[in-house]
């Protein structure tokens, strides 16, 4: 797992913080009161369900949208401000990019439009894809699109890059070694990184923060490795039918069984008293027991706690 802490700005400084957020369309709710901070120099996950509100948070971070309710900065600064649109850079699920550009036009379109943009950065990552820089963008595959689209992204140099579900049109290489790219760049320049993914397995290798939404809510916030170790995942032999009424102490995310086999999702409270097996779960146990459970109680980390003086500015 990558452990990136401390590459970032000042260990206090936030990249996003988020107050009371909300969202409303004409079906409803996207995004209802969400209140967190992400501290700098995070590479972080976003991951929830289908409509879940991920897009609509950072479309809202990117300026794209303004929320019905509350406010939310980047770095300090409103998304509208000329600050916040700098040091941000947003790479959409759709890639939006001319189609009748060339992609040598599209990194000097990037150049024109961003004064600290990075032309060899830029050009880097094309090349490693072999993508010729004379081919139009309407010419080339959904990946090589992504790929350029990456390009500009990095290019911009931004403090905070929003990337809306990067991996889901790369082969496997691809993605891989995008993937390696990025957490190279970010490590380099201390670069915040959040990124919506349906790829759990593959965030463990990505991330050192999470944020977890469902129906609009924040579920889960914080460093990986702190919301990893305060569960556990217990597994045992169920003897009549009903589960061990040892467990109602702790905090239960979810309970399973298959067969005879009884496993649980826990927060500890204390020891853990019973026949079972105690285990630290892995990143995608504990995000689908979360995912499966939208009911259970969130959990919001100290770290992405936003205090109550800032709630009120
Ligand atoms: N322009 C819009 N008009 C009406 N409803 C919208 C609009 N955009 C999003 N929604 C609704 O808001 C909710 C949140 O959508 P959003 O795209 O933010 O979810 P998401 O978590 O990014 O989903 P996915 O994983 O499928 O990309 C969904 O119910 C969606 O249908």
């Amino acid at each position: 797992m990558s452990n990136r802490t401390g590459h970032g700005g000042p260990a206090d400084e936030s990249a996003i913080e988020a107050h009371g957020v909300g969202m409303k369309y004409r079906r409803g709710w996207a995004l209802r009161d969400c209140s967190f901070r992400l501290p700098a120099g995070r590479i972080c996950g976003l991951v929830g369900p289908n409509g879940a509100g991920k897009t609509t948070l950072m479309a809202i971070a990117a300026n794209l949208l303004e929320p019905a309710t509350g406010t939310l900065r980047v770095f300090g600064a409103a998304p509208e401000s000329a600050e916040a649109s700098r040091r941000t850079a947003f790479l959409a699920q759709e890639k939006p990019l001319f189609r009748r550009f060339t992609v040598a036009e599209t990194l000097r379109l990037g150049r024109e439009l961003n004064p600290g943009w990075d032309q060899k950065a830029a050009e880097n990552i094309v090349r490693a894809g072999n993508v010729p820089f004379e081919a139009k963008i309407g010419t080339l595959s959904g990946g090589q699109r992504t790929r350029v689209a990456f390009a500009v992204a990095f290019g911009k140099r931004p403090d905070l890059l929003l990337l809306d579900e990067p991996m889901s049109d790369l082969d496997p290489l691809v993605r891989h070694e995008l993937m390696g790219t990025l957490l190279a760049e970010a490590a380099e320049h201390g670069t915040t990184v959040l990124m919506s993914t349906h790829m759990l397995t593959e965030l463990e290798n990505i991330c050192d923060y999470l944020l977890v939404i469902a129906n609009g809510g924040l579920r889960m916030a914080g460093e990986v490795d702190e919301l990893l170790t305060a569960h556990a995942l217990l597994t045992g032999i169920q003897s009549d039918g009903q589960p061990p009424p040892d467990l109602a102490r702790h905090t239960v995310v979810e309970t399973r069984t298959s067969g005879r086999q009884f496993t649980a999702l826990i927060r500890p409270d204390g020891p853990i008293r019973g026949p079972w097996q105690a285990d630290t779960p892995n990143l995608e146990e504990l995000l689908l027991a979360y995912l499966r459970s939208p009911e259970a109680p969130p959990l919001i980390s100290p770290s992405s706690q936003v205090g109550p003086r800032a709630v009120a500015a």
